[in-house]
């Protein structure tokens, strides 16, 4: 995805902003192209949702450049042009709670220019069959997809959803992300928070993580971090009656679980050895896997919260770490 040829649709540069003593966001710079969709991570009070909310135009900025869409959003005279173009799913949407589902899209759909199909857009959120129901009467996982039906009513070009899933059951949760590609492939840009790694995973394009009001890495979730460089792990037991010292390539002593790791930057090369020794001696390497760092591993190590070692998941279930 590249921004070649045309502007942008979000560039951030230098964003600062503060709340009295409180550094919310320190010098916070991405851009986000046509078509894409953008991720920020980043731990609780990170500063994403001020930098959103300064995108969105809710809020003004100490310093620094900001641009969406090609316009200001700080800027008085845009305001409506933009909000015609953008959707937003904030982390608390004001809904009347006496309105029925249909009434609160069909409200919402009266304050822009060219809206979606009311109808339609109930049925892509799955709320289809709930026209109905007063929002009062909804489930917090049901609200939360009104929430994003609200975003979508005005058919923007770009979409601000912060944390869009929170409280999703696993069902909802893969049809809004099934419905987020489908509007990046029907154009539309999405920038959206999120604390779930998986759904970085699954949805964006590129990801910006950050921390303590600073962006510290940007990239592709399978490159962030140097990921896809990292050295991968071989994990297996060892073989009843042998050592270390009698593996083809070099392993660690049984660590947690009795496993043996072999860290190797060629591990096509390493596993090839390794079976052909077991076969040979007619032995098994029990439990036997190959992990490379998860991007919530990277994640952890940026945001200075994880362990220093990387430790895959089921270890650290089995070890209780
Ligand atoms: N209206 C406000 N007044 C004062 N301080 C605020 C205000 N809004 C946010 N902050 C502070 O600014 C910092 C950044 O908050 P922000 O909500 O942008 O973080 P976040 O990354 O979105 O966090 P979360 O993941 O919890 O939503 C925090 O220290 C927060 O306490």
């Amino acid at each position: 995805m590249t921004t070649q040829g045309q502007a942008a649709a979000v560039v951030v540069a230098d964003l600062r902003k503060s709340y009295g003593a409180v550094a919310a966001v320190r010098g916070v710079s991405f851009t986000v192209a046509h078509g894409e969709i953008f991720a920020l991570l980043g731990p609780n009070g990170a500063g994403k949702t001020t930098t959103l909310e300064i995108l969105e135009g809710f809020r003004a900025r100490d310093a620094g450049r900001v641009g969406v869409l090609g316009l200001d959003p700080s800027d008085p005279a845009v305001g409506r042009r933009l909000r015609e173009r953008i959707g937003l799913v904030l982390q608390d949407i004001a809904v009347e709670p006496y309105l029925t589902v249909r009434e609160t899209v069909a409200r919402d759909a009266g304050y822009y220019p060219s809206p979606r199909d009311v109808d339609e857009v109930i049925g892509l959120v799955c709320l289809a069959g709930q026209e109905r129901r007063k929002v009062r009467a909804l489930s917090g996982g049901q609200k939360r997809r009104l929430d994003l039906a609200l975003g979508l009513i005005g058919d923007p070009s770009l979409l601000f959803l912060d944390e869009p899933t929170t409280g999703f059951d696993p069902n909802a949760r893969r049809s809004a992300w099934r419905l987020i590609r489908e509007l990046r492939q029907a154009g539309t840009t999405v920038l959206l928070t999120t604390h779930s790694m998986e759904e970085a995973q699954e949805l964006a394009d590129r990801v910006a993580v950050i921390a303590d009001g600073r962006v510290v890495a940007e990239g592709t979730p399978s490159s962030l971090g140097g990921r896809d460089r990292a050295r991968a792990r071989i994990r297996f037991a060892l073989p009843r009656g042998c050592t270390t010292a009698d593996l083809p390539v070099a392993a660690t002593a049984p660590g947690d679980g009795g496993l043996v790791t072999v860290e190797t930057g060629e591990p096509t090369e390493a596993l090839h050895r390794l079976t052909g020794w077991a076969l040979g001696r007619g032995v098994a390497l029990d439990g036997i896997t190959v992990e490379r760092p998860s991007l919530e591993d990277v994640y952890l190590r940026l945001t200075g919260r994880g362990a220093p070692e990387y430790v895959p998941e089921y270890v650290r279930e089995a070890s209780g770490r």
